[in-house]
């Protein structure tokens, strides 16, 4: 589905689009609440001093709340009904909005006023805290798993994205109509100062967001009934989420990432107007910074997805911590404006990835009923280590300046900025890699070819756990090789020795199998028509997934030695190569087919294919792949060589033009190794009946002479 389609069905899905209606207008309605908020102290008080105090003392009591009430915000989203919550969060926000420009307008005093603001900002931002872990919580139990991922996209965007820009154009647009209604500042009657005018209007969102949660949106409601009865006291559910966060590896490697993110962006803050000057770029070069930052955010929340296509989400966010903290290192490292703006545009891309995939991390992992401490848990989190390294980072590189560095060779003015940046990225680097190895639900599946394979879109899947008793054994090779005379053999000798063998084959070892093999191998005139390429990919495949299923792994699991005439390399060597098609396509394809069962040795025969067809032809009339040209059987034999080559240590290749028996013995000597110590077997006492055994099973007389054009491996 493309993206528009994909925003389309999850806004079909209707308590979602009226959450997300709601979401949106109290969004609205906290930016213009910022602004409005500080703007309206500020406009309180007459001279340039006490306006930056006003400013600034109602921007440092919104962030108050996170420290103080943060902790406890979340028993409030798991314990009582969240749409109340919400309800009530809104109401009191609805009445505390409307009782800033009241306040101007009964109280004379301006200090009371401001002081009053701070108040209600206080308390608006309390009822934030809690609201937002309850909407959180609520949001993954209105939509099906799947398009959670989406919904957080939407949410992510109407809240940093639209809302703020929209919140910005309220306020302008408020200030014009408060001069063409009631005209300029002197003459305006009391009340209706375009921050109070605001102040007002953002009361109202808060209102009908409260009416739409009550009447509009009762999903929210009816997750528990008799459960809540049966919880345990505030102050337990508040240790129990503590306990769950620190205790839980998904949610520890979550919080880990995100408040190095976070800590890594604070620095970036903090420092960005010092850095844009040791840049030489000046005020335009900060906001080019600044803008490009936000653009990589966007980006990474927008096009995140398509980017990583099937990549593990829990990956996913280590990536991104670790693709933005690594990108803090190259603005670190910049001495041009253009590397620069480079890396502010990584660090955003990083973030906003690191962003959607952590939200819709703890939406979709985490149980119900600790959801809404998890989320409180990193609200308060993030605005606390926010907080700390935007001050911090300030007064460092305020109070560290530059400093002046001769190599000798080279003489240079480096910022403070630049190890302070430094440090927050190899910080933030190793807080992804923590984050990602406490985290990682693919465990043993190399990472980068798992990436790569995710953004072809064919991930890589851990292997399923193989049987540690059983011994695969899979014989490899061209026609006529002698591979199912090997085999048979092998399996004799094996069993002479008391051990349980299983012989079986690609395709053909089952009875679904059977019929896969007649469609592959019959030729056109039996079948009626060609197969395809990819077709035949997929059939053999399909084989390969139910004999791995129902014949090898079983009998792996009991301690059989299994001994397979081809497996997965046929598939390499002959769609691969004979057909030309993707290797690494082929290749993962049958990993998934096999849950990632490899073979403990593989004999690969290896002969002229001239010679190897010509003793199949003995056989009778050739099948569809035996009649395919000798430049194809030539491209397969080289195939598995190179795959030979790549893992000498899993392969045993032998000169099939040599006689039966002496292979016979090769083999019988390397599957030795594979024996357990006490199990060891005498060779010389087995060739004895090595080649009555092969001349019974073929029926041939062996002959020691190689074939023309035989090589010796
Ligand atoms: N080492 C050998 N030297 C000469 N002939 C052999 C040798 N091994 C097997 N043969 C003969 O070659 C023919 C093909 O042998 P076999 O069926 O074992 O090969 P294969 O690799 O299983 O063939 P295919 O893959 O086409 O089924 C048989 O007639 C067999 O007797
Ligand atoms: C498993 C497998 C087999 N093939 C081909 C190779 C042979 O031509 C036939 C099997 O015939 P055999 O007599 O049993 O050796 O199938 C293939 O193309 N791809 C595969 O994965």
């Amino acid at each position: 589905m493309s993206g528009f389609g994909e925003l389309k069905a999850v806004l079909r899905i209707r308590p979602f689009r009226r959450l997300w209606a709601v979401l949106g207008l109290s969004s609205l309605g906290d930016w213009l609440g910022l602004l409005a908020a500080s703007t309206f102290a500020a406009a309180q008080v007459d001279n340039s001093a006490a306006q930056g105090v006003a400013f600034g003392s109602v921007i440092a009591v919104r962030l108050l709340p996170a420290l103080v009430l943060g902790p406890v915000a979340g028993v409030f989203a798991d314990r009582f009904d969240r749409r109340l919550t919400m309800v009530v969060c809104d109401l009191i926000r609805f009445l505390f909005f409307a009782s800033m420009p009241a306040a101007a307008l009964i109280v004379d005093d301006s200090t009371l006023v401001i002081a009053w603001a701070a108040v209600a900002t206080f308390i608006i931002e309390t009822t934030a805290m809690i609201w937002t872990p309850a909407k959180e919580a609520a949001v993954p139990n209105l939509l099906p798993r799947a398009r959670l991922e989406t919904a957080n996209q939407l949410t992510l965007a109407t809240t940093y994205g639209i809302t703020p820009v929209l919140a910005g154009l309220v306020l302008i647009g408020l200030e014009k109509l408060v001069v063409v209604i009631f005209g300029g500042g002197d003459v305006r009657p009391q009340g209706v100062e375009p921050s109070e005018v605001a102040l007002w209007f953002n009361s109202l969102t808060f209102l009908a967001t409260a009416i739409t949660v009550f009447f509009g949106i009762k999903e929210i409601s009816g997750r528990r009934t008799a459960a809540v009865e049966r919880k345990p006291g505030m102050l337990k559910e508040f240790t129990q989420g503590w306990a769950f966060v620190s205790r839980t590896p998904l949610v520890r490697g979550l919080v880990l990432g995100i408040f190095g993110a976070f800590a890594g962006g604070g620095v970036v803050v903090g420092t960005a107007k010092f850095y844009a000057v040791s840049l030489s770029a000046g005020d335009a070069g900060f906001a080019l910074l600044f803008a490009t930052l936000f653009l990589g955010l966007g980006v990474g929340i927008a096009a995140g997805p398509k980017i990583v296509g099937a990549l593990s989400r829990r990956r996913w966010f280590g990536l991104s911590i670790v693709l933005a903290a690594g990108s803090v290192l190259i603005l670190a490292l910049a001495t041009h404006l253009v590397v620069a703006v480079a890396g502010a545009l990584l660090v955003g891309v990083g973030a906003g990835m690191a962003f959607l995939s952590g939200t819709t991390l703890l939406g979709g992992e985490v149980a119900d009923d600790m959801r809404g401490r998890a989320f409180a848990f990193v609200q308060m989190g993030t605005r606390v280590v926010l907080m700390l390294t935007i001050s911090l980072s300030s007064v460092i590189v305020g109070a560290g300046g530059s400093r002046h560095l001769n190599l000798g060779f080279k003489e240079f003015e480096v910022s403070s900025t630049r190890p302070l940046l430094a440090i927050a990225g190899i910080f933030g680097v190793i807080a992804g890699i923590v984050a990602l190895r406490q985290m990682d639900d693919k465990k043993g599946v190399p990472f980068f070819a798992d990436v790569l394979g995710s953004i072809r879109g064919r991930p890589l899947s851990p292997d399923e756990p193989k049987a540690a008793q059983g011994i695969f054994i899979v014989f490899e090779g061209g026609e006529g090789a002698g591979k199912s005379t090997q085999v048979r053999h092998l399996a004799e000798a094996l069993r002479g020795l008391g051990r349980d063998v299983v012989v079986t084959r690609e395709p053909g070892a089952t009875p679904l199998g059977e019929r896969i093999r007649s469609l592959v191998l019959d030729p056109p005139e039996v079948t009626g028509e060609v197969v395809t390429p990819r077709a035949e990919a997929l059939l053999y495949a399909a084989d390969r997934a139910h004999h791995v299923a129902s014949v090898v792994r079983p009998a792996l699991a009991r301690g059989a030695v299994v001994i397979s005439d081809r497996y997965v390399d046929s598939s390499l060597a002959y769609q691969g190569a004979g057909r030309t098609l993707p290797v690494d396509e082929v290749s993962w394809l049958s990993k998934w087919a096999t849950g990632g069962l490899k073979p403990d040795l593989v004999v690969l025969l290896d002969l002229e294919p001239a010679v190897g067809l010509a003793r199949a032809g003995r056989r009778g009339d050739a099948d569809r792949l035996e009649s395919e040209s000798l430049a194809f059987h030539e491209r397969v034999r080289y195939a598995f060589l190179d795959l030979a080559s790549a893992d000498p240590s899993r392969y045993l290749v032998l000169d099939a033009s040599l006689p039966a028996d002496s292979l016979a013995t090769g083999v019988l000597q390397r599957v030795r190794h594979l024996m357990p110590a006490d199990e060891e077997f005498d060779i010389a006492e087995i060739l004895e009946d090595v080649a009555e055994t092969v001349t019974a099973l073929t029926g041939d007389e062996l002959t020691d002479e190689l074939p023309s054009g035989g090589t010796r491996v």
